[in-house]
């Protein structure tokens, strides 16, 4: 940690954002003694309260830890305002998150690859999600009872990020992971293969040696914050890079809350690492962006690059709920008494065991199209008849169209041949899940509105813009009444109550998915695009911001499609692959 005063005037390397992917790269940086970093962070340091590291309280961190987004009215679902989820704390969103801590299919990478990025397919990236993660199996007792398997050939074994399975799982689950196999869908024997299509289990983001959150602060900054070559200065916001001509020379920032402008300067790079929702905000405030946004706020047009801020992604969600008549012991819902919970602060404290290493789920299902419904051909239809032109304001720019029609391209062929899955049943030990759309059509977007570095850009999830959106969750629900039908469901008594039983014909469930839709899963992406910049890329596959030099981008914005999984790892695996190819042009 530094205060401002004390910073140098010039560092190798500037980190804007010490967030999941920002303090990875800074980490991996200055493994070499003679290259200086200071990274820039909005938030402050956690003061270790449980609620970033008990597996328990996740969800409960204070108010201070989030920044206060809203987005505008989603006309999507009947004119609704939504939060933008994002965690303004050392380690962004993986101290907030809900340690859920799985991979895509193989199929997800290599549509990055196949839209242009050579280098970016699941092979050139199964190294890094190794390289992140030290990967601890279950006991073999939990491994046989809960029929948990893995292969530790794609599993990381001395990585920064500890991935394992807490010590408390409902048995439930394995009827969720059964019914699946009855409905017609696979169980991979390890969903971090590159096959995450079917039902399995997965590991949290959690150090199981002292049954806590293993995320990017003790990772990636506390292990090597004695290194003299790395700064991290807290409580700041970066207003934007410098340039000369058209090379990053700087950054200026403001203190989170002040108006004071201080300069400093990057000597080989500068690095954005401000995720998502902020990540096209730095580049629009340092003129880099849409012309005609720069230009109505009179920002100097450094390099007009009109996809910043477009190609928004993130997983919209819903909410199901149902009764398990002969519920096994124990279920989410012993969560309820609060007498129970009480008594399980004793094992946890003194052996580390118990309902409080629990987080969020550790198990979901994530299914292809043709297993959802059997109106595929029609959906594919639909999608592939569009007018991509149609999908957007008229005057967008041609490359964020000619952007939409290629990556519908790519995923009509994935999604012909099942190699990506576009439905997510996250959860598994109750009959309620969420049910939650993994390839969405529909873009939104995020732009500045305001030249104050302070003022919240305006998020767009562009909710359910794209028909067949809405069309695949229908086909989500009904495919969840079918699951509960399925005989491992019916040995506990499973029916569905949400959406009421009455709620049968394609119009009633069109009009629940519109009515209680959230457009997000936290899982905002995509807003400074690696595309071909006759695409609307941002970056190029080396992660360099098209027009200028010696700056680039390395966290969730860059993901030109949001893969089907919780992108947590796939953020840190980018990121390790970032620092590689920073520290190899840097050399
Ligand atoms: C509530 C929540 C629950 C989630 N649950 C899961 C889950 O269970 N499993 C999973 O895999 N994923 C989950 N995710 C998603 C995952 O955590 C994120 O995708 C990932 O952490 C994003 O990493 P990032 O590096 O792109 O951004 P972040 O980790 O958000 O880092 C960005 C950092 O930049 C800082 N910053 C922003 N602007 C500036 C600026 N101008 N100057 C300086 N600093 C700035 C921010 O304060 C932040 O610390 C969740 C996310 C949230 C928010």
């Amino acid at each position: 940690m530094i205060s401002e005063q004390d910073i140098d005037s010039s560092y190798d390397y500037i980190v804007v954002g010490g967030g999941t992917a920002g303090l990875t790269v800074a980490d991996r940086l200055t493994e070499n003694p003679r290259k200086s970093v200071l990274v820039i962070e909005t938030g402050q340091l956690d003061e270790r309260e449980v609620a970033f590291l008990v597996p328990h309280f996740i969800g409960t961190a204070p108010p201070k830890y989030f920044y206060n987004l809203t987005s505008i009215p989603q006309p999507g679902s009947q004119n609704r305002t939504f939060p933008v989820l994002a965690g303004c704390v050392v380690g962004g969103g993986s101290a907030v998150n809900g340690m859920f801590f799985d991979r895509g299919s193989a199929g997800d990478y290599n549509l990055w690859r196949d839209l242009g990025n050579p280098g970016w397919g699941w092979e050139d990236l199964l190294p890094y999600f190794k390289k992140s993660e030290t990967f601890h199996p279950p006991d073999s007792t939990t491994a046989r009872d809960f029929g948990v398997t893995y292969d530790m050939s794609i599993r990381g074994t001395s990585g920064p990020i500890h991935a394992s399975y807490p010590p408390f799982l409902y048995p439930a689950i394995k009827n969720f992971q059964a019914a699946f196999k009855e409905f017609g869908s696979q169980v991979p024997y390890d969903g971090a293969s590159g096959n995450a299509l079917g039902a399995f289990w997965t590991p949290n983001s959690l150090n199981p040696a002292e049954m806590i959150r293993s995320y990017s602060r003790i990772a990636h900054y506390d292990r090597v914050a004695s290194r003299p070559n790395l700064h991290l200065l807290t409580g700041h916001k970066v207003a934007k890079v410098l340039f000369r001509g058209n090379t990053a020379t700087g950054v200026e920032f403001v203190p989170f809350g002040g108006s004071r402008r201080t300069k400093v300067d990057a000597k080989r790079e500068v690095i954005i690492a401000a995720g998502a929702p902020h990540t096209p905000q730095v580049l629009q405030l340092s003129g880099i962006g849409p012309a005609s946004l720069l230009k109505k706020l009179h920002i100097p047009v450094v390099v007009n690059l009109p996809g910043v801020g477009q190609n928004f992604q993130d997983h919209p969600s819903m909410f199901t709920d149902g009764i398990l008549a002969n519920d096994l012991n124990p279920s989410p819902s012993n969560g309820t008494n609060a007498t129970w919970v009480e008594e399980q602060r004793i094992p946890y404290e003194t052996e580390k065991k118990g309902f409080f290493t629990v987080s969020s789920s550790n198990s979901a299902a994530f299914i292809p199209l043709h297993e959802l419904t059997n109106r595929t051909n029609e959906l594919i239809a639909s999608y592939a008849s569009q007018d991509p032109a149609l999908q957007f304001p008229a005057g967008t720019d041609a490359t964020i169209i000619a952007g939409w029609r290629a990556q519908r391209d790519a995923l009509l062929t994935s999604v012909r041949s099942g190699v990506v899955a576009l439905t997510e049943y996250a959860g598994g030990a109750a009959a309620g899940f969420s049910i939650i759309l993994e390839k969405p059509p529909s873009r939104g977007s995020i732009n500045i509105n305001s030249t104050d570095p302070l003022a919240n850009p305006v998020f767009d999830y562009g909710l359910y813009k794209n028909p067949v959106d809405v069309e695949t969750q229908v086909e989500g629900v009904k495919a969840w009444r079918r699951l509960l039908s399925m005989p491992s469901f019916q040995a506990l008594g499973a029916q569905p109550t949400t959406p009421a039983n009455n709620i049968t014909t394609d119009e009633q469930l069109r009009e629940w998915v519109i009515q209680t839709s959230f457009p997000t899963t936290a899982h905002p992406s995509g807003t400074a695009s690696m595309l071909p910049r006759r695409l609307g890329g941002v970056v190029g596959p080396d992660l360099l911001v098209y027009g200028v030099s010696r700056l680039s981008a390395v966290d969730a914005s860059i993901m030109p499609m949001i893969p089907a999984t919780h992108l947590s790892s796939t953020v840190y695996a980018i990121a390790e692959k970032a620092a590689d190819m920073i520290k190899a042009r840097n050399a």
